[in-house]
This record gives C-alpha cells, sequence and structure tokens, in this order.
C-alpha cells in the first residue's frame, strides 16, 4: 500500500528538450547562420528535425518553431507566457517606453492609442497626403541618374510615418528629424561604443536631438491648443485611470518606436514588389490594366485617389500579399519564456528565446503549393488561418498593416501608371551594400508632358544577392548586438 501510495505521488516527468544542435560552446550555431542564406539555415533545420528544434544563436539557447499551431501559441493564445526580447542597446537606442519593449497594462493602453490612429477612419484621410509624397516621390526619380531602390522607398516610408505621427508638420522641424533619424538609422546596427566618432555614439547624440525635436513640436503644439487625432494628438491626450498622462520621454519613445517599425518594413516591401513586377512581363501588363482603368477615371491626376478606389484594386492586392508571402522581410520574430513552458511534448525552458519563423510557414509547400513561384492568383482563395502571418499574430501584431497597404496601392498605382520598365544589361555599384549587382534593370516614364524631358530615370534595384543580404538585416533588426553583447 505504501510503495503504490509513493508511486502515485511521483512527480510528472519532465519533457524533454527539442531535437537539435547547440553547435560550438558559447558561439553555438551563429557563424553558421551567418555564413549562409538564413533560408537555406532554417529549411535545412526544418527538414532535419521538424517543426520544432532547438539552437544556440546569438549568445542565446533557442528553440525554433515553424509551424502554424506553434506560432499561434507563442504569440497569440499563449502570449502572457513569452514576453518580447530585445538587446539592451537597442532599447536605448530606440527607447525604453517604446510599446513593443512591453508585455501587460502599458502595452495594452498605447497599442489602443496607436490602433486609434491607425483605423480605417483615421487613414483613409490621409490618402491625398500620401499620394502627394507618392508622386513627388516619383518625380524625383525622374532625373537620369542611378537612384537606390530601397533608399528612395524609405525617403517615401519617412514621409508618410510623418504624416501618420504629427499630421502637417511645420517643415523646419520635418528637416531636423529627418537628418537626425538617418543617423539613428545608419548606427542603429552598428558595435555598440560608446566611444565618440563611433556610428553608435553618433547614433545616441542623434537619439537625444530627436528627443528635443518631439520635445518642441509638443510646446508648439500645447502653446497652439491643437487637438489633433494624428499619433502625437492621441498620446498628448491619454490618461490613465489614475488621471495620469504619459511623461515627454514616454511619448518620444513611441513616436520614435513607431517610425523605425514603419519604414524600413514598407520600403523593403516596396523595393520586392518593383522586381516582382519586372521579373513578370504579363503580371505587370494586367496590373497597368487594373490601375489605368482608374487613373482615367481621375482624369490623370485631376481627381485624386479614393478610399474606394484603393479597396477595388484586387490584383494589386494580390501581388502585395504574394510579395509579403515571398519576401517573408520579417522571416521571423523573437519571444523569451518567462516560465518552464511545455508544447507538442517538448520543454522550452524559462528564459530561452523562443523564434517562431514566418518564412518557413510562407514557404511551407502544405500550405503555399510551389511556394518559389511567385502567384498572386493563390491569395483567390484565402489562405488556412494562421499560415499567413506576414504582419505577425496575436498581442503584437503589427497595428500599421493596413496603413502599410495603403501606402504600397498608392505607390503601385502612380508607378505603373506613369513608368515602364526597360531591360538594362549594366551592371551596378550600391555603395551601401558594397556589393555589384549581378542584374538589373531600368524604369522609363512614359511621355508626360508635365514631367518635361526626363526620359530615362534609372533604378538600381536590390535583386537577390543584396536583397539576400538585406533580408539579413531586417532578420536581425534590434538583434544583431545581441552577439556583441553577450560576448
Ligand atoms: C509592410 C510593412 C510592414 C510589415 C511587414 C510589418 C510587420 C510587422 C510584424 C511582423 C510585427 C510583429 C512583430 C512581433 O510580433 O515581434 C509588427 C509590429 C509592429 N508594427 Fe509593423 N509592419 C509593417 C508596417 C508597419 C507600419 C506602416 C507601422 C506604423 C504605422 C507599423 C507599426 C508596428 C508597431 C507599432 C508594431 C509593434 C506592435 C506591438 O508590439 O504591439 N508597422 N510589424
Amino acid at each position: 500500500f505504501f510503495l503504490s501510495k509513493k508511486q502515485k505521488r511521483k512527480p510528472k516527468q519532465k519533457a524533454k528538450l527539442p531535437p537539435g544542435s547547440m553547435g560550438w560552446p558559447y558561439i553555438g550555431e551563429t557563424l553558421h547562420l551567418y555564413s549562409q542564406d538564413p533560408n537555406d539555415f532554417f529549411a535545412e533545420k526544418q527538414k532535419r528535425y521538424g517543426e520544432i528544434f532547438k539552437t544556440h544563436v546569438l549568445g542565446c539557447p533557442c528553440v525554433m518553431l515553424a509551424s502554424p499551431e506553434a506560432a499561434r501559441f507563442v504569440l497569440a493564445s499563449h502570449a502572457h507566457l513569452f514576453k518580447p526580447t530585445y538587446p539592451k542597446s537597442k532599447e536605448k537606442m530606440i527607447g525604453p517606453s517604446a510599446l513593443f519593449f512591453h508585455q501587460g497594462d502599458y502595452h495594452t493602453h498605447l497599442r489602443k492609442l496607436v490602433q486609434s490612429s491607425l483605423s480605417p477612419e483615421a487613414i483613409r484621410k490621409l490618402i491625398p497626403d500620401i499620394e502627394s509624397a507618392a508622386i513627388s516621390a516619383l518625380e524625383s526619380w525622374a532625373s537620369d541618374q542611378v537612384i537606390n531602390t530601397f533608399h528612395e522607398m524609405k525617403k517615401f516610408a519617412f514621409e508618410v510615418g510623418i504624416l501618420f505621427l504629427f499630421g502637417h508638420l511645420d517643415g523646419k522641424y520635418r528637416e531636423e528629424l529627418k537628418e537626425n533619424y538617418c543617423i539613428v538609422d545608419k548606427g542603429y546596427n552598428s558595435f555598440p561604443s560608446n566611444l565618440p566618432g563611433t556610428a553608435y555614439n553618433k547614433a545616441i547624440m542623434a537619439r537625444k536631438r530627436l528627443a528635443h525635436v518631439i520635445s518642441e513640436i509638443i510646446c508648439d503644439r500645447k502653446e497652439k491648443r491643437l487637438l489633433d487625432k494624428d499619433l502625437l494628438g492621441q498620446l498628448l491626450n491619454f490618461k490613465d485611470k489614475r488621471g495620469q498622462a504619459l511623461a515627454e520621454d514616454q511619448i518620444a519613445d513611441n513616436i520614435i518606436g513607431v517610425l523605425f517599425a514603419a519604414q524600413d518594413t514598407t520600403a523593403s516591401v516596396l523595393t520586392w514588389i518593383v522586381k516582382y513586377l519586372h521579373d513578370d512581363h504579363k503580371l505587370l501588363e494586367a496590373v497597368k490594366v487594373e490601375q489605368n482603368v482608374i487613373y482615367e477615371s481621375n482624369e490623370g491626376e485631376n481627381r485624386p485617389l479614393t478610399w474606394a478606389q484603393t479597396r477595388n484594386m484586387p490584383l494589386t492586392h494580390r501581388v502585395i500579399l504574394e510579395s509579403l508571402r515571398m519576401a517573408s522581410i520579417i522571416s521571423f520574430t523573437f519571444r523569451e519564456a518567462v516560465v518552464d513552458v511545455e508544447y507538442g511534448g517538448y520543454l522550452i525552458p524559462k528564459g530561452w528565446k523562443v523564434m517562431p519563423l514566418f518564412r518557413n510557414i510562407h514557404h511551407n509547400p502544405e500550405f503555399f503549393p510551389d511556394p518559389k513561384h511567385f502567384d498572386p492568383s493563390r491569395f483567390e482563395v484565402a489562405p488556412k488561418p494562421n499560415t499567413f502571418v506576414p504582419f505577425g499574430n496575436g498581442v503584437h501584431a503589427c497595428p500599421g498593416n493596413e496603413l502599410a497597404k495603403l501606402e504600397l496601392l498608392i505607390l503601385v498605382h502612380h508607378l505603373v501608371t506613369k513608368f515602364r520598365y526597360e531591360n538594362d544589361s549594366g551592371k551596378w555599384w550600391v555603395p551601401k551594400v558594397g556589393l555589384s549587382i549581378a542584374h538589373s534593370q531600368s524604369l522609363s516614364k512614359d511621355y508626360q508632358p508635365s514631367f518635361g524631358n526626363f526620359q530615362h530615370p534609372r533604378i538600381v534595384h536590390q535583386t537577390e544577392v543584396d536583397s539576400r543580404k538585406r533580408n539579413l538585416i531586417l532578420d536581425f533588426i534590434l538583434r544583431t548586438n545581441l552577439v556583441y553583447e553577450a560576448l
């Protein structure tokens, strides 16, 4: 009797760790990951170990999850067991009060504010201004010089970001924000050294100046008693249950954080769209037909695009969805287990990083047949639940997804109605990434009297070679310094 009672009390056996390799002591598999195409790294792992496997990268033990159910478990249904995790140096650069570093009440409050400034009612009012930003971006490319698509798209996405954050902003503030934000952007992924003159140090100084500019904008707004509905207005009007308003640094951190979340992502997808349209002539022609009907009904640019028109661009919309799937520019995200968690019979130990692999899900032939083929028609039927997650899932899912899609639709509308692609076999040098581009193309603007005689604007395209590198940068956006910090 005694023995059997004891047996009954025996604690449940602890689940085992997922399969996988932890690589070398300390550096783990970081070099392995960095020395090859990250897609191959993840695909190879998934093939070898299945949809849940462990590894050790960037100084941390990790569990990687490649199934839609597992990603949903971490990001949505059991999100309270996993917290967002970022390197300290990145938190310092963006601002520690930015919403995406947080969990719980503070995050919920801020997220509501961000979401309400991104509601359909709010973003539809931005259409005319987004349109002017798109037109002036395109006009600025219409000179006979080589430009870098990604850099140009970043400028456009920055302008839209400013609109959504501040509404119509005084030119002086806009320039100050642009100048300092560029320095922050440049130093963002650099070694976090505070030695004067280093890119990181310059970025930290520029970050301080950004906070100062935002503080001046706030002062100005308070003086003029403006109650705008843009994000700054929402942040200024907020009061918690105890009637407490947000502090100025909390406001600045969130403004900079949202701008950061909005710019590279949107610009990267736009760059990919330019490439995918170039690669499929028939598709490009069909998109042109769809957009030309709208362009003509608006008598060119005489009448602005309407919200209803942007809701009725089915093919262009599918091109956007397929580009988001194919490029999967946010290939994965990071969380950290706050307690020991059991999932699918495996243990995810407390403190381990957890990475839902969006790209693997988007490139799984079970959900997206022939996944390497760019085929917008696959979106004529809605994807299975949780299999299409370019904007994430659950409590931290992207609140800017509708604004992002609106920007993409508007830019593509003006791009295909006013420019044509021309093949160009030349090789171009892109200084930023220091890679020679094996394949490029130019866009040539159709004759438009109002644009003068700029006939052959060229767009140097980020193609397979450097976009691979750029994807890496995006993948490790906010994370790269984990290595430095850990070592
Ligand atoms: C095509 C463009 C975009 C893509 C692919 C994208 C993707 C994502 C993804 C995957 C997340 C979730 C990250 C995670 O769970 O760790 C996210 C979060 C976020 N995104 Fe986006 N995003 C885009 C554009 C935008 C824009 C235009 C804005 C703002 C106007 C924005 C603001 C945010 C914010 C504030 C968060 C954090 C939300 C939170 O933590 O609650 N994003 N985005």
